[in-house]
């Protein structure tokens, strides 16, 4: 018998080949609802575990807390527990005109310092193709809209997408980051992405993230409330739809 590993405490065998990694523990209870037979692994820390079934297919679900150490955490421990795909399930700050629109990005630029850890910033920080294409087709069969732009993510919270008091204490210039990004036609920013495709590409995994823009740049607008709640749940059957197609692609290919 395998020991649990060191924070997620789990085994090979309670952990599924389809990994969803979402940022808020509580995120993950409402996504398990989606689920049928669905089995706690653990709750540990930031780390809520839960192995269950969606249209067949045997998923596992976790979150990761707000940043890349715990994500890189997260995936290391599910990749020691044999899981061969990864999607970061979460939110993004909106850098154009897209609150409320579906970004599964082809790529993050790495802002980030965990994925530095692993290997040079000039290792590119890319989605699989793939997968991506399948998540665009779930966006799409849920009637919303999907971008395929690239990210930022960063590990600062306010000192580059939440101006404080701090920061204006400080004279961090944190709208100058957004107009330094907006040039390069950068999406949106989040904070795990870029070790989330960082790491998926050198565990050899298939990785992507799918994420909702809840906010805008300095929360200068936000989804409201309910409507949040009910997209949320969207995105959630996104990625659990999404997961199934690729389930059903790879044994036609089998
Ligand atoms: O909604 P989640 O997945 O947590 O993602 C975003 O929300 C947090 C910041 O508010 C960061 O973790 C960021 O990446
Ligand atoms: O403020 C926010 C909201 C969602 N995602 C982020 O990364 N930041």
């Amino acid at each position: 018998m395998s020991k649990p590993t060191l924070y997620l405490q789990s085994k090979p065998e309670d952990i599924a080949k389809y990994v969803i990694f979402s940022g808020d523990p509580r995120r993950v209870e409402k996504i398990i609802t989606q689920l049928e037979n669905v089995t706690e692994v653990s709750v540990n820390r930031e780390y809520h575990t839960y192995t269950g079934f969606y249209q067949g297919v045997r998923i596992t679900v976790t979150s990761t807390g707000i940043g890349g150490p715990s994500a890189a955490i997260a995936m290391e421990e599910m990749y020691e527990c044999g899981m061969e795909v990864a999607v970061r399930l979460g939110t993004v700050m909106g850098l154009k005109d897209n609150l409320g629109h579906f970004i599964i990005p082809s790529a993050a630029m790495r802002w980030e310092s965990t994925s530095k850890e692993y290997v040079d910033a000039s290792f590119p920080a890319v989605a699989n193709h793939e997968l991506v294409e399948i998540m665009n087709e779930s966006v799409a069969h849920n009637n919303r809209v999907s971008e395929n732009g690239i990210v930022c993510s960063t590990d600062g919270y306010y000192t580059q997408m939440k101006e404080s008091r701090l920061s204006k204490k400080m004279g961090t210039d944190v709208l100058g980051t957004f107009s330094g990004l907006q040039k390069y036609n950068i999406a949106g920013m989040d904070m795990e992405s870029g070790v989330v495709l960082t790491l998926g590409n050198l565990m050899d995994i298939k990785a992507c993230t799918v994420t909702l823009a809840t906010v805008l740049d300095n929360l200068k607008e936000e989804i409201p409330h309910e409507e949040r709640i009910e997209e949320e749940r969207i995105l959630a059957k996104i990625v659990l739809d999404g997961l199934v197609a690729y389930d059903k692609k790879e044994k036609q290919n089998d």
